[in-house]
């Protein structure tokens, strides 16, 4: 089965790499929101596949580490695109919660992007 668990942070950033003019190169911020789902099976004594409070344990350093940051300055985020932010969180959160399945990113109401690691 699947659980996830939801998240949001602040953060400014700029696309370096889009064409001229592009609106993204630009400095702006988005409130991200993040959706981290966990697969695994349903424990018969527990009943759940896992705390949700455990994957907000798992995830909370990495959640610090963007918070209300420029994401440009964080290494191995230079580029911060929804895909990249998603591939690493995904690689700083995968040692620590080998059950995570997926991760959603919304960068906007309308835009984001769907990583399961591959
Ligand atoms: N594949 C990607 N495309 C774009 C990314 C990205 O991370 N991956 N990022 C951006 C910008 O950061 C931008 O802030 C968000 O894009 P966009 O959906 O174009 O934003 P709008 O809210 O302005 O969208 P409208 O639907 O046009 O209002 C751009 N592309
Ligand atoms: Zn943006």
């Amino acid at each position: 089965m699947e659980i996830y668990k939801e998240f949001s942070f602040e953060a400014a950033h700029r696309l370096p790499n889009v064409p001229e003019g592009h609106k993204c190169a630009r400095l702006h911020g988005h409130s991200f929101q993040v959706r981290l789902v966990v697969a695994g099976p349903v424990g018969e004594h527990s009943g759940w596949v896992m705390d949700f409070g455990d994957i907000k344990k798992a995830f909370k350093p990495v959640w610090e580490r963007l918070d209300h940051h420029y994401l440009n300055e964080i290494p191995g985020l230079e580029n911060p695109t929804s895909e990249n932010i998603a591939a690493w969180i995904w690689q700083e959160l995968k040692p620590q919660l080998p059950e995570l399945a997926r991760i959603e990113i919304r960068e906007t109401c309308t835009s984001g992007c769907i990583y399961s690691g591959e």
